[in-house]
């Protein structure tokens, strides 16, 4: 069972909204206090503190931890490759699962470097979703499945949740997605995803305009069926799920984050309780995260996916929570205060 497990509309998903969880003000008070008395200059810590502080009001106690991290990529394929959208085939898609399965891929090394679980979960890869250029991608009922798949994935055990995604042609759905929610020139939004050249781009840019006149008349969670993915909408799956469970969430890079623009066009809380592990190379990343108004944890110039950028962040939250429970305080320490 989990949160999704009854719901049979995106409409009764967006209700939801009312009646998850929020950040325990008294923890993050407590947590405050804390980063205040211990050894340092006021704030010198600068974001690590904030992490600490955000950790404690998740996971409801002034001394949160990892016991365990959860990373799940999830995997799918989309028909907007038929509009030469992608410089790799669509049957890369399949071969990197293969590879994240036998341990050979950078998120392996990264999940191993930073202590996190990996699970990888492929949905439907020999069906792509249709072509978004024509029309909505999935319908309804295959969006609930998919988010449902993202459900389930999460463990009650983790205390911190990594996300990542894979999936040939995913930079063009992340575009159409982030100008379907916020709007602006198709330009902005397209990158060079795995390396498309100049020509590739423009066909970028073409086809997300067409996607998002195709399907104009779709706004919040409905984005999902309309311009999204499989693997788009098991991330919102798995980000709601966590919430329930107030799992705090890392998100990675700009595919990964585009794919919770619906739930924040359906309502910004849902992502109270997600921070953005980097900042992608991909150049719609930024312009993404002003306007779903998050800071990135780290800006490395990468732009791989997988959960790459979201697993190293993964290192820096637990050298935030290590300050937060190592440190001495002043007093303690017995160094004059300022
Ligand atoms: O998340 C990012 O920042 C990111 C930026 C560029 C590429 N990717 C990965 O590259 C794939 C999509 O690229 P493309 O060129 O096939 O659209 C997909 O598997 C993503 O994981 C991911
Ligand atoms: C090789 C390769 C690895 C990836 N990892 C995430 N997206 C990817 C796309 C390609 C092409």
């Amino acid at each position: 069972m989990t949160l999704l497990s009854d719901i049979t509309s995106l409409e009764a998903v967006a209700a939801l909204a009312e009646t998850l969880p929020a950040a325990d003000a008294g923890a993050i008070n407590v947590a405050t206090e804390r980063q205040n008395s211990l050894t340092k200059p006021m704030g010198a810590l600068g974001r690590l503190e904030e992490l600490a502080i955000f950790m404690a009001g998740w996971q409801e106690t002034d001394r949160p931890s990892i016991k365990r991290a959860q990373a799940v990529v999830f995997a799918g394929n989309h028909g907007v490759c038929a509009q030469g959208v992608n410089p790799f085939p669509q049957e890369v898609t399949a071969q990197m699962v293969a590879n994240f399965e036998h341990g050979g891929a950078a998120i392996n090394q990264l999940c191993r470097a930073n202590g996190a679980d990996l699970s990888v979960i492929a949905i439907d890869l020999d069906t792509p979703t249709n072509d978004i250029t024509q029309g909505a991608a999935m319908s309804e009922a295959e969006t609930l499945d998919a988010m449902c798949r993202g459900a389930e994935a999460v463990d009650a055990d983790a205390s911190v949740l990594v996300l990542g995604e894979m999936g040939i042609g995913n930079s063009t759905i992340a575009a159409a997605l982030a100008m379907a929610a916020f709007g602006g020139d198709a330009k902005d939004w397209v990158g060079r995803g795995t390396g498309s050249d100049d020509a590739g781009v423009n066909r970028k840019v073409d086809a997300i305009t067409r996607a998002c006149a195709a399907n104009s008349d779709a706004s919040g969670l409905a984005l999902l069926s309309a311009v999204g993915g499989r693997e788009q909408a098991a991330i919102c799956g798995a980000v709601l799920q966590a919430r329930a469970l107030r799992i705090p969430v890392i998100l990675d890079g700009f595919i990964c984050t585009a794919a919770t623009t619906p739930l924040f066009a359906a309502d910004p809380r849902f992502l109270d309780h997600c921070v953005v592990g980097h900042v992608s190379r991909e150049p719609g990343h930024a312009r993404l995260l002003d306007a779903l108004n998050k800071q990135p944890v780290l800006s490395l110039d990468m732009a791989l996916g997988e959960g790459s950028g979201a697993a190293v962040a993964l290192g820096i939250l637990r050298s935030a929570l290590e300050c937060h429970n190592g440190m001495a305080t002043f007093a303690e320490a017995g160094v004059s205060d300022g």
